[in-house]
């Protein structure tokens, strides 16, 4: 059987849903394939289920940070209620919302797994053993996401372990939680699990500070944050091997200076895999690179092959939903041939929130990244204790505002905000950024009384009264 569309999109999560829906609007047929639920790995193992875990602890924190409200806090997180709104917020690990979308849209699902099978044509095996083919008049949109990378651990084939799934739904909270990583996942929920009421958690990272592509001060103070909550934080520490005696036995974990972590439960959180094996892609000539990624172009087309479009996780430019699904509508206007920019925001203005407690929010090149691209930069920092708003958030709130400025041009290339809801200061780094709004101009965007967004103001005074340098 052979059915003729415009556009075939290979993957339902956001990336996929967002560039099918876009096409859709601009009057092409499109249909999408998907082996598991609609709405991927962002709406039912990452991104939604693990911010609900982590809400409950944040919420508390705040209270017990403000005189007065402190003293109602009496008793302890019902772990069993936060665990029921977390299967809410994974709408129930279902996906009949998200079909019902598609459906509204006009946009046709087949469910099934895909594979290229040449040139625009896409070979699906579907779940009663059919084989279909798809073929695009337009398009094929390569959407397939990422699963948890297997770090080169003796053993870890072998053990029971919790990849980002398995923490994210499980269904009670483990005594004690060992993490390894302490990237974006590893921090997230390390704070979940231990807020939640695990006693003991340690987060194991090789590297010598958490969020390593961040601004250092960033992660050094995240680690403080964590410390405080408890949580036993491994730095420059390298696992080498994991066993268990059984699957219900604690779970062991050795480091490379021979010492021996033992817990109920390992989250391995050590980044990212594309599921690109069985994708078809040598039908077509193409090699995955490392990681399983597809290599794209400026305008996310595989080189020489310009039907060929892979949007989100599964090109490697940016991890992250709203960057996948900033992609897919690019993409999406592309396939109706229109004049596209290509999607130069994923360099120069990437936004990323870490969702704990303080949020670590940035946007654009680090200090690192800028000094390595040739740019003259200077840095401006702030604690974010220098503005009145902060001690009517509560006691103790320790968070920082940082700058980076290309001096050459006066303008912002970098910021990172830590500090409670710090993901919500964002945008405006990101609008200034965007639209290289020169310094001098950014005096004349005045910060409501009292807000946290104060932390502009004095991050202007510093930069006019340190110069230029
Ligand atoms: C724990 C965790 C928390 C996260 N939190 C955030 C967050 O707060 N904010 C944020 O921006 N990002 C977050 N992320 C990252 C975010 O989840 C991803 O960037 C996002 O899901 C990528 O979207 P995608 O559409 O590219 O891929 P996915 O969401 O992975 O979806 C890909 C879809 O393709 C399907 N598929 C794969 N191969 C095939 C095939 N051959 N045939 C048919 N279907 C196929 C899969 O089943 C899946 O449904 C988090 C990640 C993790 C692990
Ligand atoms: N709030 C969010 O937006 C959010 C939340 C979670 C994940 N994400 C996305 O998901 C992506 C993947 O996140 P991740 O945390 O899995 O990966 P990551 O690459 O961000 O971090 C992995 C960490 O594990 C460490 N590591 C690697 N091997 C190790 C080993 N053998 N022993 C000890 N430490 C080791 C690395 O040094 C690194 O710090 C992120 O890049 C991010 O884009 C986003």
């Amino acid at each position: 059987m052979v059915d003729e569309y415009d556009v075939v999109v290979i993957g339902a999560g956001p990336a996929g849903e967002n560039v099918a829906d876009r096409a859709r609007r601009h009057g092409l047929s499109v249909v999408v394939v998907e082996r598991e639920l609609v709405g991927g790995e962002c709406s039912y193992w990452a991104c939604m289920p693990s911010k609900a875990l982590l809400r409950p602890g944040e919420v508390l924190a705040a209270a017990r940070a403000v005189p007065g409200a402190a003293t109602a806090v009496t008793g302890s997180i019902d772990a069993e209620a936060a665990l029921r709104a977390r299967d809410r917020a994974a709408s129930g690990f279902d996906d009949q919302g998200q079909v019902s979308w598609l459906r509204e849209a006009d946009i046709t699902l087949v469910r099934g797994q895909a594979r290229l099978a040449g040139p625009r044509t896409v070979e699906v095996t579907t779940a009663d053993d059919t084989t279909r083919h798809l073929t695009a008049r337009r398009g094929v949109v390569v959407a397939v996401g990422t699963r948890s990378a297997a770090p080169p651990i003796e053993g870890l084939d072998r053990t029971r372990v919790w990849d980002n799934r398995a923490a994210t739904e499980a269904s009670a909270v483990p005594r004690r939680l060992l993490v390894l990583g302490g990237g974006a996942v590893g921090v997230e929920l390390a704070q979940a699990w231990r807020r939640l009421g695990s006693e003991e958690v340690t987060l194991v990272e090789r590297g010598p500070r958490l969020l390593s592509t961040e601004e250092p001060a960033a992660g050094e103070l995240l680690g403080d944050a964590l410390r405080v909550d408890g949580i036993r934080v491994e730095l420059g520490a390298e696992a080498v091997e994991v066993q268990r005696a059984s699957d219900d036995a604690p779970v062991e974990l050795r480091l490379a200076d021979d010492r021996t972590l033992v817990a109920d439960e390992l989250l391995v959180a050590v980044g990212r895999r594309v599921p690109s094996d069985d994708l078809g892609l040598d039908t077509v000539g193409v090699e995955p690179g490392p990681r399983g990624v597809v290599a794209v172009d400026d305008h996310l087309r595989v080189p020489g092959h310009a039907w060929l479009f892979v949007v989100g996780d599964a090109n490697g430019r940016a991890l992250l939903t709203h960057h996948g699904k900033y992609q897919a509508r690019l993409v999406g206007d592309a396939l109706a041939d229109l004049e596209v920019d290509p999607p130069w925001a994923d360099r120069r203005a990437l936004t990323r929130v870490v969702f704990t407690d303080p949020q670590v929010a940035s946007v654009g090149l680090t200090s690192r990244q800028a000094r390595e691209a040739g740019l003259d930069v200077v840095e401006r920092q702030v604690g974010l204790d220098s503005v009145a708003a902060a001690s009517l958030l509560g006691q103790g709130l320790r968070g920082l505002a940082h700058l980076v400025i290309d001096t050459g041009r006066d303008v912002v290339v970098g910021a990172t905000f830590v500090g409670p809801g710090a993901g919500e200061l964002l945008h405006a780094a990101t609008v200034a950024i965007v639209g290289e709004v020169p310094l001098s101009r950014l005096e004349h965007a005045v910060p409501p009384f009292p807000s946290i967004s104060e932390v502009w103001l004095r991050l202007l005074e510093q930069h006019r009264t340190e110069g230029r340098r």
